[in-house]
């Protein structure tokens, strides 16, 4: 995996990180104290001595953290409330010793000792939720929620309480927080939806766990950022020309309909394939051709003609779905270009027209399993076409039932939305949050189909090119702002590289790291 800088790292993962950290000589009320003491700098950034801060602990090590940041305020000059859910001779281990350091009164929690707070610090639970949140806490996280909206501010400690850290999942209820402070590395929940809406701003405190715990914790998610897409798009050779850069095809719908194919075709070009040719219907040819310049067009009427053309071999990536129509000429078209080597991108009408017999197509892709295929459904795709499976069903977050459709249909699976994520049959996931609200706009999900035509045709594995694609498109919306329409994202993918491979620009690490 690229990057382990942007590993998210599920409870579990984050618990073997403390275990090894600790087993590795490192104290676990060190880590506490780094994590209290991290909280408590968060608190003191926004909010000057003197403030009324409510500390909410909880029964566990989240309570922990939280009886830490009481003290430390306290002696910075706050005027500090600690708030305990659950009787204090319960608190074990490393929460006991940090409560054992508070010398102020533990007062026991109730929603109207909130009232007042200038700062509320969410300490009530973090990775040990493991159960939907009632009574007396269901009763406090209302009350922070209701002392945010009175102008308190809510800071987390680790996770906004009732927020599933692995899933992103509200265990019954959660806290809405202005910030949060999680430790090390972030988790799948602070970006998955509904866990992003509730984190506010993400702090990530380093509290003295090593990098190197991460070769044995092996986490299998990444948040896709810069440094992802620098590394996984392919970068052209001084010596190279335009055939080693690929040569990507887009199938054209009919005349009606030729739109969305030319969308993704100019966004394979601009992606940086070295040619792309829209496959066109003959009775589409004229459309077709008008309208493209860089972009070559051939004649192709079926999926006969389609296997001809793509007999040969320099024709690398193929893409199909978008206006394409529904029915059982995309559905051959489709088996077509599945049937031979060469990276396959299937969406929006390839992928519904499989919708009543799903297990035609995946026959077809466990068949070339190994080779790159995509498929990039958004909910509504992705529900006819898995919807029918137990594993997918029974997922508890959109990573897991991401990860579950990649299995089945041996393929890298990209589920669209505010938070895209795109898993590979091997487990592997990325979640993909850079994405303006305007990217939501007619004919933006053709051109991420191109975008990642693109960079499969120029050799980038199908993970990594759906991945970066995610990025790379939320990057061009970015650039282009407000009254963006699909065009725009195409002609605003040279400044996303510019800036991408600028190393000026770059983070430093980056730098450091070498560009290719
Ligand atoms: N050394 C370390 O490991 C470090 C850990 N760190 C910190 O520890 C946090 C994880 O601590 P944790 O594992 O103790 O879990 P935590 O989130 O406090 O909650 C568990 C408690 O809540 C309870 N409970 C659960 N669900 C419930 C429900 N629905 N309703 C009611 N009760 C419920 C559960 O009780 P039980 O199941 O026993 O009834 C248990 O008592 C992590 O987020 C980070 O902040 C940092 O200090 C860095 C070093
Ligand atoms: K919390």
């Amino acid at each position: 995996m690229p990057a382990a800088a942007s590993a998210l790292l599920t409870t579990v993962e984050m618990g073997e990180a403390d275990r090894l950290t600790i087993a590795s000589g490192t104290p676990g009320i060190v880590l506490m104290e780094n994590a209290g003491r991290a909280v408590a700098d968060a608190v003191a950034r926004r909010d000057p001595p003197g403030s009324r801060v409510a500390v909410v602990a909880g029964p566990g090590n989240n309570g922990g953290d939280g009886f830490v940041a009481a003290r430390l305020l306290a002696e910075r000059g706050f005027r500090v409330t600690l708030l305990l859910v659950g009787s204090p001779d319960r608190l074990k281990g490393d929460a006991a010793a940090a409560a054992a350091r508070w010398t102020g009164p533990v007062v026991p929690a109730a929603p109207e000792a909130l009232a007042g707070a200038h700062v509320v610090v969410d300490a009530l639970f973090g990775a040990g939720l493991d159960r939907p949140v009632e009574g007396l806490p269901r009763a406090m996280i209302e009350a922070m929620n209701a002392a945010a909206g009175q102008g308190a501010r809510v800071v987390a400690v680790d996770l906004p309480s009732g927020i599933n850290g692995t899933t992103g999942a509200v265990m019954g209820v959660a806290v809405t927080a202005e910030e949060s402070v999680t430790f090390f590395r972030g988790k799948p929940g602070h970006w998955l939806l509904p866990g992003r809406l509730h984190r506010g701003r993400l702090t990530v405190a380093d509290i003295g766990i090593p990098d190197a715990v991460l070769a044995t914790v092996r986490p299998r998610c990444v948040l896709v950022d810069a440094d992802f897409a620098r590394e996984a798009v392919p970068v052209p050779r001084l010596a190279g020309h335009k055939y080693s850069r690929g040569h990507a095809v887009v199938v054209s719908g009919g005349a009606s309909t030729t739109g969305a194919a030319r969308l993704a075709a100019r966004a394979a070009l601009r992606a940086g394939a070295g040619l792309v040719t829209l496959a066109s219907p003959p009775d589409a040819m004229a459309v077709v051709a008008a309208a493209s310049l860089a972009v070559m067009v051939r004649a192709v009427d079926g999926a006969a003609a389609l296997a001809d053309l793509l007999a040969d071999a320099r024709f690398n990536a193929v893409a199909l779905g978008p206006g394409l129509g529904v029915g059982a000429a995309t559905r051959d078209l489709v088996l077509a270009a599945l049937a031979g080597p060469r990276a396959v991108v299937l969406d929006a009408d390839a992928l519904t027209s499989f919708s009543g017999a799903p297990e035609d197509l995946f026959a077809a892709l466990r068949k070339r399993a190994g080779q790159a295929t995509v498929l990039t459904p958004h909910d509504g795709e992705f529900s006819r076409l898995f919807g029918h499976l137990d594993a997918v069903r029974e997922a508890p977050s959109k990573l897991d039932r991401t990860r579950a459709a990649a299995r089945a249909a041996a393929a890298v699976v990209l589920c669209k939305g505010a938070d895209t994520v795109i898993a590979d049959l091997d487990g592997r996931a990325a979640i993909n949050t850079n994405a303006p609200a305007h990217l939501a706009t007619a004919g933006a999900g053709d051109v991420l189909t191109g975008i990642i035509a693109g960079l499969c045709a120029q050799g980038a594995g199908a993970f990594e090119a759906a991945a970066a694609a995610a990025w790379l498109h939320g990057a061009a919306a970015t650039e282009v702002g407000p009254g963006l329409i699909a065009e725009d994202l195409s002609e605003a993918m040279p400044s996303v590289y510019a800036r991408l491979f600028d190393p000026l620009a770059a983070p430093r690490a980056a730098r450091a790291g070498g560009l290719r």
